[in-house]
């Protein structure tokens, strides 16, 4: 898991690595020391007591830093050997390898130690990986990664692509223990791959944040102390005016999928949610939680009526709704035009009526998982899926962004890295791959529900689903290992009250 909560794309760090030296400030040398001291820093952090360290260069910056990690340690009374690849034609790498005080010996089969390094500074590649590693390269990594019992990766592990979170090319890629990254997260520290490869990832501050591009339209959603004034019902108001929400349930003998978002809207703040089964489907939605109100809702004109009191203010489609149900309500819900949240069935009754894409609007927000995605958008889903043979590789953010613009609506793309992209650009990504309890039937449905009752509340479509997915991964934290859908909602009683909210 890392920490921080700013990201930047490889563009934009470089951006900001220029921008912060052409203000005369600081110069690229400085920089790489003090990547370099900081990465050393955490090393000496981490492993208290010296041990053998085999740093392993690139030809540019990543390596400078990697021959400053090498200069520290040695400097420290580390036993150091440094392999280096030849030089390219970065300067102040170049510079960096001239004041070394270790020996920088050529990369090879010939130079590798015959007795294996306890611990291996992986310094080939970082923003600037462009392609996969070559077979010789990967070979030699693959080797250390059998005998080295550690691994810290200087700004990710090398091959990984770092704005998607890619392996680029077809040869796998050595995984760190550590990872320490500058100034800030990549996406690729997330997403895909990137996540496992990555191991913890420490940001290390270099000073030249209050450089970076303004606004920043990537941040990792992970200040939960943000939400609490959001999600305060303090200074009171009656319950219309938290929100009146609607959850759309199935027909007869479907389930209670609607029920599980329904009951989540309630636990997040909406002041009333309603339960719309068919009307054969009455009884079997009469469980608990009796706060619940039911209303039988048998075609579009029963939906359009409901719809018509002005003190509805957001739409749950597609839990355990039946495909042919949200189909057939699809139309009115989209002609509504407030807030309305599309799932799981909705989001495959879209995928068969084209022509009613044209009527999906800001106020929406579609979340599908990967499979609900590639039927929506095939083409973008089948550039996800080809190889990523060059960097930056096409990834998930970038399919949710495109997804995003395509219908001019917030889109959620499910998975163990959730990442949520608005029509205007903004987008955020929640790294949950600590959490594979979620993937049980039903937590999507939950996510559903928050997401609908937060709009409810009047959060907007983006920052809604940024929030619905803080509190569902901090809900399903809070239950633990053994979850099950049905616990979610109840843990967050506990979790609104440890924010603060
Ligand atoms: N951006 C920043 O703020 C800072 C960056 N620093 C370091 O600089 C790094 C970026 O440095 P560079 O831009 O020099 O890039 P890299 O050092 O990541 O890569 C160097 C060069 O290797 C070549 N290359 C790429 N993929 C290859 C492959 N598969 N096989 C063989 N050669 C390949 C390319 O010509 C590339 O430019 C960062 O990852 C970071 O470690 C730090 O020194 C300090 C601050
Ligand atoms: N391996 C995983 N680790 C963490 N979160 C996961 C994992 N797999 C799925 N999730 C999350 O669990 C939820 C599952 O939703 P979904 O796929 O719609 O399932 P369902 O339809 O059964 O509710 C999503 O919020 C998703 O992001
Ligand atoms: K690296």
């Amino acid at each position: 898991m890392a920490d921080g909560v700013q990201i930047l794309t490889s563009a934009q760090i470089r951006a900001t690595e220029s921008a912060a030296m052409g203000s005369g400030g600081t110069t690229g040398a400085q920089l790489m020391e003090r990547a370099g001291a900081a990465v050393a820093g955490q090393i000496r952090l981490r492993w208290p007591q010296p041990r053998r360290v085999l740093v392993l260069c690139g030809p540019g910056n990543n390596g400078g830093d990697g021959i400053v990690i090498a200069r520290r340690l040695h400097e420290a009374g580390w036993p150091v050997e440094v392999l280096a690849l030849p030089e390219g034609p970065a300067p102040d790498a170049a510079l960096m390898r001239r004041r070394c005080p270790v020996p920088v010996r050529p990369l090879g089969e010939a130079a590798w130690p015959a007795a294996p390094a306890p611990l291996i500074v992986d310094a080939l590649f970082g923003t600037g990986l462009a392609r996969g590693l070559g077979p010789d390269l990967a070979a030699l990594l693959a080797r250390a990664g059998e005998t080295a019992a550690e691994v810290v990766a200087v700004d990710g592990p090398s091959g990984l692509c770092l704005d998607s979170g890619r392996v680029l090319g077809s040869v796998p890629v050595l995984p760190a223990t550590l990872t320490v990254t500058f100034d800030s997260l990549r996406p690729g520290h997330l997403l895909d791959a990137g996540a496992a490869l990555c191991g913890r990832v420490l940001v290390a501050d270099i000073g030249i944040s209050s450089f970076r591009p303004q606004p920043a339209q990537l941040v990792r959603i992970e200040d939960a102390s943000l939400l609490a004034p959001r999600l305060s019902k303090a200074g009171g108001g009656h319950k219309y005016a938290h929100g009146h929400l609607v959850v759309i349930a199935s027909g007869a003998g479907q389930g209670g999928a609607a029920r599980l978002a329904a009951r989540a809207g309630l636990r997040v703040g909406a002041g009333l949610v309603t339960l719309g089964p068919s009307r054969d489907a009455m009884a079997e939605h009469a469980a608990p939680p009796d706060a619940l109100m039911r209303r039988a809702l048998d075609s579009a004109e029963d939906l359009a009526t409901l719809l018509s009191d002005d003190r509805i203010a957001a739409l749950c489609l597609g839990p355990g709704c039946g495909v042919s149900r949200a189909g057939a309500l699809l139309r009115v819900a989209l002609e509504w035009r407030r807030p309305l949240v599309l799932d799981a069935d909705a989001l495959t009754a879209l995928s068969q009526r084209p022509e009613l894409r044209s009527l999906v609007h800001p106020g929406c927000v579609l979340t599908p998982h990967g499979g609900e995605f590639a039927r929506l958008w095939p083409d973008i889903a089948a550039r996800l899926a080809a190889p990523a043979e060059r960097g930056p590789a096409f990834s998930r953010l970038d399919a949710a962004r495109a997804a995003a613009v395509d219908l001019g609506c917030s889109v959620l793309l499910k998975g163990p890295d959730t990442v949520i992209a608005a029509p205007d650009g903004a987008a955020a990504i929640h790294a949950a791959q600590d959490l594979g309890w979620l993937a049980t039937a039903g937590a999507g449905d939950v996510l559903a529900g928050l997401i609908s009752g937060l709009m409810a509340r009047g959060l907007e479509p983006f920052k809604a689903a940024s929030a619905g997915v803080l509190l569902h991964a901090a809900a399903a934290r809070r239950a633990g290992p053994g979850l099950i859908a049905d616990d979610l909602p109840e843990a967050l009683p506990a979790v609104l009250a440890g924010l603060g909210a």
